[in-house]
């Protein structure tokens, strides 16, 4: 067991000793949003795989018009889709289409808007023409046998036409944990149902979900009471089904903050309990011997949410073979803060005209002002040895707006 209270940079390589080992899955290509790549996506051919046509209208030789010719007579018609025509008078064009390989013997393609066609014969109402126009050249994009997507990327509709070009109908990727978030509290009742005045409804698990889903990875919500033998019998149950389990609320210090001694109780083996940061101080992380991870954060709701970016986040990429990576930006004003702790500090992005990102704090009510988070775009990492924090100073940012 780790010392508790531990600093930031403790909790992360503590989460990093204990991170997930994924399996692999082959998984239908169309199933693939959202998932991340376990196998390298290779060029199977060129791109594009021949000397393509990029404009519907006639294949010329250059020279033929650079001579002073401008009627050409149409000797055949080149579809998408029909093997590689010939020219067999250099004097004569052949009809191309979009999408065509170049027909044998021509190398500038000349669109019909640009054209008069009479009698099977195309006019070329042009003074000059750019030679090997309108030609999309085999390989000029990608050659064959070139990494397009490596290993490890969460694949999004871009990576997902490069793995059909490529003809993978099926994929290579990582297997995702199970996972289940619950809330924890008598306080919480179901979204749809009218609080009152003693209750509010229970709103971090949606949003955590929403996240998670975001990352690629699919979650049950449950509920758990302020029950001890009822949280010892579901989370007994759940240790069963679930891989990943995420917690919101009973980790702190109050006389039905049950959960810390309820996972001891289950055998989940405590890693930390309590970090040096503001907010999110609480925060209990755990493993038992069958591989589960839980993260059990507190249930304030700005609490939560940080310790989602923070560690959770940073615990899925290492999981995956993902390098996390810093984003620094400028801070736009000075901010004081005196607690020995690292300070995660809602802030707005806004882009200057220079090009740099600058960032403004805006503290909200403390931990349970989610609505800040509404009008703020990330979380400025203030660090735990520093009390004073100027305006111009570069700190890491996590946004959880923009995909980093
Ligand atoms: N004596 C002390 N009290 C507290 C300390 C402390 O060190 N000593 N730490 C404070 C800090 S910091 C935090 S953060 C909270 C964490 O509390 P818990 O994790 O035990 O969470 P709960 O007590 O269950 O709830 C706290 C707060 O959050 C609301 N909540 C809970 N779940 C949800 C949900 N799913 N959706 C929306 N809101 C939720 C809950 O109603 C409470 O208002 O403890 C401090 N106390
Ligand atoms: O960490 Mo608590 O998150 O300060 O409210
Ligand atoms: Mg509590």
């Amino acid at each position: 067991m780790e010392n508790t209270f531990i600093p930031y940079e403790k909790a992360l390589s503590i989460l990093e000793v204990h991170k997930g080992d994924f399996p692999e899955e082959n998984r239908d290509l169309e199933e693939c949003i959202g998932a991340y790549l376990a196998e390298d996506l290779i060029a199977d051919r060129d791109f594009p795989p021949f000397d393509r046509v990029t404009m519907d209208g006639i294949a010329i030789v250059y020279s033929t018009f650079e001579s002073g010719k401008r009627d050409f007579h149409i000797e055949d018609t080149a579809a998408a889709g029909t093997p590689q025509k010939k020219l067999a008078d250099t004097s004569n064009c052949i009809e191309v289409m979009t999408g065509a390989i170049m027909p044998n013997g021509v190398d500038t393609v000349i669109r019909y808007e640009d054209l008069t066609i009479e009698d099977n014969k195309a006019t070329i109402n042009l003074d000059a023409l750019k030679y090997k126009q309108n030609v999309h050249f085999k390989g000029i994009d990608i050659a064959k046998g070139t990494v397009i997507v490596s290993k490890g990327k969460q694949l999004s509709s871009a990576e997902i036409n490069i793995a059909a070009a490529v003809g993978k109908a099926t994929l290579k990727v990582q297997k995702m944990p199970k996972v289940v978030i619950f809330s924890t509290g008598d306080e919480l009742v179901p979204v749809d149902q009218t609080p009152e005045l003693h209750q509010i409804r229970r709103s971090n698990i949606y949003g955590i979900q929403a996240t998670l889903k975001e990352w690629g990875l699919a979650s049950d919500l449950q509920h758990l009471a302020d029950d001890k033998e009822e949280m010892l019998r579901t989370i007994s149950k759940s240790l069963e089904e679930y891989d990943l389990f995420i917690f919101t609320g009973g980790v702190s210090k109050g006389k039905f903050d049950y959960l810390p001694d309820v996972l001891e109780e289950l055998k989940v083996e405590k890693h930390f309990h309590k970090i040096q940061q503001r907010p999110g101080k609480p925060f209990w992380f755990g493993s038992n011997t069958n591989g589960k991870k839980i993260f059990a954060l507190p249930g304030n709701p700005v609490s939560s949410f940080v310790c989602v970016y923070m560690y959770l986040q940073f615990w899925l990429q290492k999981s995956l073979g993902i390098e996390p990576e810093t984003h620094f930006v400028k801070l736009k004003n000075d901010v004081e803060f005196k607690p020995d702790l690292v300070y995660f500090l809602e802030a707005t992005l806004e882009s200057q005209s220079d090009g740099s990102l600058v960032a403004e704090a805006k503290k909200g009510n403390g931990s349970g002002d989610f609505a800040n988070l509404v009008k703020t775009d990330g979380f400025l990492i203030l660090p735990q040895n520093k009390s004073q924090f100027f305006a111009n100073e570069v700190y890491p940012f996590v946004s959880y707006r923009t995909k980093w």
